[in-house]
Order: structure tokens, then C-alpha cells, then sequence
């Protein structure tokens, strides 16, 4: 297949062969000089594309030529000057980070559930067949996660970054800190969060709210570090104040990190050098490595405050992550255990930073766009506010009651993870000559390939959850779509008063309603390395979205236009979002007005 990358890699080639040709017929030295060196590059990436090329013409997959690596320096360079101008050309479109999100499953309609991209780097093969997808996430040592991720380790090691029986460690000592005694705690502290956000939203001028992606991020925050920490924080004030000694809030800290990512792993890369010449930085870079700073000091301050807790006596009780993590590496150290079976203090900064930047954005957009496309959707609103009032009207709100019943609120969060999930690719390495299976369409059975050396993964989530073989109508919003009902019985309910039939039958459908289970819907992952924030996220959502909808409707404040146009207008705003980032998030969130309603 000829493609705009090899023809300008020719080009590139024929040019630099006249340009020597010239330099020898004319004796120009330094021109010749350069015309080699320029020629001997150009081979050298052009045998490099060929040997590429015939390593993916055996895996027997449809082939797509790029022109650099999309994770190698001189495109990333590229990418941050002149990205958006090169993303329409075709060969380019597969090396931006927003493809994934923008194309959904487009370029998998044409070339098929599965392709390579061949380049001058590393081959990619692209996938959004459900039946590869498990495949491959439910082989954590055949596959492991690309060595990209070690930049993660900017605070020290982490389970998210890990792999082999490093990860079976990190894995093994943090799992006890996702437990049902968090997740209860995480349930109180994402009610009580939501009760004040809502007090904000209510008092707020012409009851119009512009802060509520601010808020979900807050909220977000807020629940993590109770988790995190045990301690709350008041919705209003919290972490979004600069603690004694430090110039930056410990949101302002976070938030700088994670919205800089790319910027703070080269910053933490270059280490001290950085620090010694950060005059000659400009103000942004400066300020991620302020952030970086800051950060740090406000984790070891706690790890420290969390030590001096244990030591008094008093935290043998406490079944916080923090408190769980250093327990049982500091007991493991006293007790002289080998490292092998515990986390270093480094260990410990690292996941907790990783939790940060697993947890906050993922969950905090997760709410941000429901809330946005719940605005937009009244018919979705009058459904979920059927069960909220059937779940709180008998007083219970209790997480180990009023949690599993508010399925159709987690239907919410399935729906808006399906189609704006942080995660819409997940990327893995494979080992030289790994079988993968993959399904066989025209067979219905599947088949065997085998995976080259110089070969990683791309794991389409968005595109698999965006297929019509799974969905019907797969571009629509619709959670009622997860839920399915059996007809409830109505004999014995015949006697009752009409008000009261009415309730009970409510009651009686919704008790009877099932959460679907689907096969390609995986936003959360699956195998080893599921997410094991999963339960946590769907507690805090749930928790958020059931305060606020009891008390207020939502829609989408109108600017002088039908409530049609006002509703087009914020679903635009929700699809302008950007996957530049760690998780998809909306780019213009200041653009969206939100009018709230009291019911
Ligand atoms: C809506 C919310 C969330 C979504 C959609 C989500 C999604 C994911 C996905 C897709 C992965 C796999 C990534 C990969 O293998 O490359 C993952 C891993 C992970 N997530 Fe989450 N996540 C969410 C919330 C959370 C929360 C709340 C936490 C913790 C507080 C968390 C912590 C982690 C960690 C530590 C990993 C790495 C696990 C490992 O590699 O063993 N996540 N998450």
C-alpha cells in the first residue's frame, strides 16, 4: 500500500541522491558531506520501514505506513508545534494522542477489527475485537505494559507501572486498601461532599451553576484523601488552600501535575539540572516544577503525620490506604522481612500518587459529563429520579442499602463511561512470537495469530464500545439501555388503595430490574490488571449523583434560544473534548452553564 508517509520517505531520499550528485559534479565538500550523511539516514530509516513492513505483512493483518514513531522524540516535538495542522492528513491522524477518541471505531468500519501501523519505530497493532482485547488483558506476562509508563514513576515505583513479580507485590499490598470498609467510607464522604456542592449550586445567582466540572474535581479530590488519608475536607474551603509552609495548595499541587503530565515526567527526568537552571524555564514549566515540589512535600508530610498517628497508639483502627500501606510496611520492616514483601517509603509516595492520578480524573469527568448529558436529557432525568425517590423515600441512605439499588444511576455511569471513558486505548508490549487470538467474523470461530519481536499493542476500548456488533445505536446516550426489568407480579397487590398500588408496583419493577452484564464493555479493564479503583468509583458516583438528583433537576442554561438549541449547544461543548490528557476530558468546561431547579 503506497501511503503519503513512504512517498515522502522517498522523496526525502531522491533529494538528498541529487543534492549529492550536484555537490560532486559542481565540488562542493560540505554540501557532499551533508548529502551522505543525509542519504545514510535516509537508507537507514527506509531498510528500518522495510523490515517493519515485512514483519507485518506475516502477522497476515491489513498494514497502514506512519511516518515517525508516535512515541518517539522528533514527532513528539513535531506533535506539540504543528499538531493540529497535521492531524487531518491521513498518514498523521494515526500519530496524534486524539484519534483514538475523535474516530471512534471509523478507521475499524473500513480496515477491520484489527490493523498494523507501520512505521520507522516500533509496529502497532490496533485492535477492538472484544475476544483479542480479553485475550491480551488476561495475559499480564505475555503482554506487559510498555516501558512509556515508567515515567509515571516520577514520585517512585507504583502497581500501575510495574510489571512481573514487582507488580504481584505492588499488587498484593495494595489491594487490601480497596475494601468494603473504605468503600462505605467513600459512600459518607461523597454524600457529604455533594450535600455542600448542592448548597453552592442552590444560592448560586438565577440558580445558574458555570463551576460544576470545578466541583466534580473537587469532590473527586475531597473523596480521595479521605480514603486516602481518613481525613475530610469542607467542600468550600479544603484543599483548595495553601497549607503553612508551602506556596501552593495541595489541590493547585495535584492538579498542576496532572494537567502537565507529559511536561512533569521530562521535568522529574532531568532531575536536579532542572532545578539548578529553572531561571532560564518559562513560567509554565516553572510552575509544574513548583508543583512537583510541592507535591512531594505534601505527601511526606503526611506519610509522616500518618507515622506519628500509628506511633500513638491510636491508628491501629484506622483502614485508610495511607494507614494500610504503611502499616503493613513498616510491621514487615520491623519485623526484619525481607524487602521482597514490602513497599519501600518511595513505593508508598509512588502509589499514592498513582491512586491520585488513576482516581481523580477518571471519576471527576466520569461525573462531569453525566451531569452534562443528564442536562440534556430530561427523559434520562425523570427515570433516575423514579428510583432515587423509591431508594431515599423510605429514609434509607445508608451505602450497604441504598448503594446496590440505585442501578439505574449506575446505568448512568456505564452509559457515560461507554461512550466518554477516561481510557480509550490501553497499550501493552507483547513478548516475541505471543499467540493472539482474534475472532474470525466470517466464520464465527476464532483465529490464531502470532505477535513479532518490535511489536506492541493498542487496545481500542472506545472504538470496541462505539461497534454496532455490540450496540445497537451505538453513538446514542441512552443507560436505559443496561437495564433489564421482568414484569412484576400484580395479583396480590389488586386490594390495595390506587395511590398505593402505584408505589408498590414502582417498588416491586424496580426491585426486579437487573444491571446487564456485557461482554464488550470493559472502561475499568479486565484480567490481573483490572482497575482496582473500580468499586471506589461506582460508590462515589453513585453516591454523588443520587445526592444531588434527589434535590434538583438539571438542564442546560438557555442564552436567549429554544431549549433545542440551548441543548445542542452543550452537547457540542461536551464532544469538543480533548484525549491529550492522562483521562478524556472536556476541553471548554468554562463553557458550560448549567440552570439548577429545586424540585
Ligand atoms: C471511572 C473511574 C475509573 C476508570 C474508568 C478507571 C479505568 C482504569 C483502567 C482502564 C485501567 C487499566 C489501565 C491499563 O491497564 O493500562 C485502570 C488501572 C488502574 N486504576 Fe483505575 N479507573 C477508574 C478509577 C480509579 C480509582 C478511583 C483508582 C484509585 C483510587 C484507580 C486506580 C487504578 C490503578 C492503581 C490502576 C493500575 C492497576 C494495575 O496496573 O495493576 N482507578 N483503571
Amino acid at each position: 500500500m503506497v501511503s503519503l508517509s513512504s512517498a515522502l520517505l522517498n522523496l526525502f531520499f531522491l533529494l538528498t541522491l541529487l543534492a549529492t550528485v550536484t555537490s560532486i559534479l559542481y565540488r562542493l565538500n560540505l554540501l557532499l558531506l551533508v548529502s551522505l550523511i543525509l542519504s545514510l539516514y535516509a537508507l537507514t530509516l527506509l531498510a528500518r520501514l522495510y523490515k517493519n513492513y515485512t514483519s507485518a505483512l506475516r502477522i497476515g493483518l491489513p498494514i497502514l505506513f506512519i511516518p515517525f514513531d508516535p512515541f518517539g522524540v522528533p514527532w513528539l516535538f513535531i506533535y506539540s508545534y504543528f499538531g493540529p495542522l497535521l492531524a487531518p492528513f491521513r498518514c498523521c491522524r494515526f500519530l496524534t494522542f486524539t484519534w483514538h477518541w475523535e474516530d471512534g471505531d471509523r478507521w475499524h468500519k473500513e480496515l477491520g477489527e484489527s490493523f498494523v501501523l507501520v512505521g520507522v519505530g516500533r509496529n502497532y497493532v490496533h485492535t477492538s475485537d472484544e475476544v483479542a482485547i480479553e485475550w491480551v488483558l488476561g495475559r499480564r506476562k505475555e503482554f506487559p505494559k510498555p516501558r512509556a509508563y515508567e515515567g509515571l514513576d516520577l514520585f517512585g515505583k507504583n502497581v500501575n507501572t510495574v510489571n512481573g513479580q514487582e507488580w504481584t507485590r505492588h499488587r498484593k499490598l495494595t489491594a487490601p486498601c480497596f475494601n468494603e470498609r473504605v468503600s462505605s467510607f467513600v459512600w459518607s464522604e461523597a454524600v457529604r461532599q455533594s450535600a455542600a456542592m448542592l448548597t453552592t449550586w442552590i444560592t448560586s445567582p438565577r440558580h445558574q451553576v458555570t463551576t460544576m466540572v470545578d466541583d466534580t474535581r473537587i469532590i473527586a479530590l475531597h473523596v480521595l484523601y479521605a480514603a486516602g488519608f481518613g481525613t475530610s475536607h469542607d467542600f468550600a474551603g479544603g484543599k483548595r488552600v495553601a497549607a503553612p509552609g508551602h506556596e501552593l495548595s495541595h489541590r493547585d499541587a495535584l492538579l498542576t501535575v496532572l494537567e502537565n503530565i507529559l511536561s512533569a515526567i521530562f521535568l522529574s527526568a532531568a532531575g536536579g539540572i532542572v532545578e539548578r537552571w529553572k531561571g532560564l524555564l518559562g513560567k509554565r514549566l516553572r510552575n509544574v516544577l513548583l508543583a512537583i515540589k510541592e507535591f512531594k512535600m505534601y505527601t511526606d508530610e503526611a506519610i509522616a503525620a500518618e507515622r506519628a498517628i500509628l506511633a500513638s497508639g491510636y491508628g491501629e483502627a484506622k483502614h485508610n490506604l495511607m494507614s494500610t500501606l504503611i502499616r503493613t510496611s513498616d510491621q514487615a520492616k520491623a519485623d526484619g522481612i525481607h524487602s521482597a514483601v514490602r513497599l519501600s517509603d518511595g513505593e508508598i509516595k509512588g502509589n499514592i500518587f498513582i491512586f491520585n492520578l488513576a482516581g481523580h480524573d477518571t471519576t471527576a469527568n466520569t461525573l462531569g459529563y453525566a451531569f452534562a448529558l443528564l442536562a440534556c436529557h430530561a427523559e434520562v432525568q425523570d427515570w433516575v429520579v423514579e428510583e432515587i425517590d423509591s431508594v431515599f423515600g423510605e429514609g434509607e441512605t445508608s451505602y450497604e442499602v441504598a448503594f446496590p439499588r440505585l442501578k439505574r444511576v449506575l446505568a448512568v455511569m456505564y452509559e457515560t463511561l461507554r461512550l466518554y471513558g477516561p481510557v480509550s486505548t490501553i497499550p501493552r508490549a507483547a513478548l516475541p512470537n505471543t499467540p493472539l487470538l482474534l475472532r474470525n467474523p466470517a466464520a464465527s470461530s476464532t483465529r490464531e495469530i502470532l505477535i513479532p519481536q518490535n511489536t506492541d499493542l493498542a487496545l481500542k476500548i472506545l472504538a470496541m464500545h462505539t461497534s454496532p456488533t455490540h450496540f445497537t445505536n451505538p453513538t446514542s446516550w441512552d443507560p436505559k439501555r443496561w437495564i433489564a426489568s421482568s414484569p412484576a407480579s400484580l395479583a396480590p397487590l389488586k386490594l390495595l388503595e390506587e395511590k398505593l398500588l402505584e408505589e408498590k408496583l414502582l417498588e416491586e419493577k424496580l426491585l426486579e430490574e437487573k444491571l446487564l452484564e456485557q461482554k464488550a464493555f470493559l472502561p475499568w479493564s479486565t484480567g490481573p490488571r483490572v482497575c482496582p479503583g473500580m468499586k471506589m468509583s461506582q460508590v462515589e458516583f453513585v453516591g454523588v449523583l443520587a445526592t444531588v438528583l434527589r434535590s434538583v433537576r438539571v438542564a442546560p442554561a438557555m442564552k436567549g434560544e429554544t431549549t433545542e438549541e440551548a441543548k445542542r449547544r452543550l452537547l457540542g461543548t461536551v464532544r469538543d473534548s480533548n484525549a491529550d490528557t492522562p483521562a478524556l476530558k472536556i476541553s471548554h468546561p468554562e463553557k458550560i452553564c448549567l440552570a439548577v431547579k429545586k424540585r
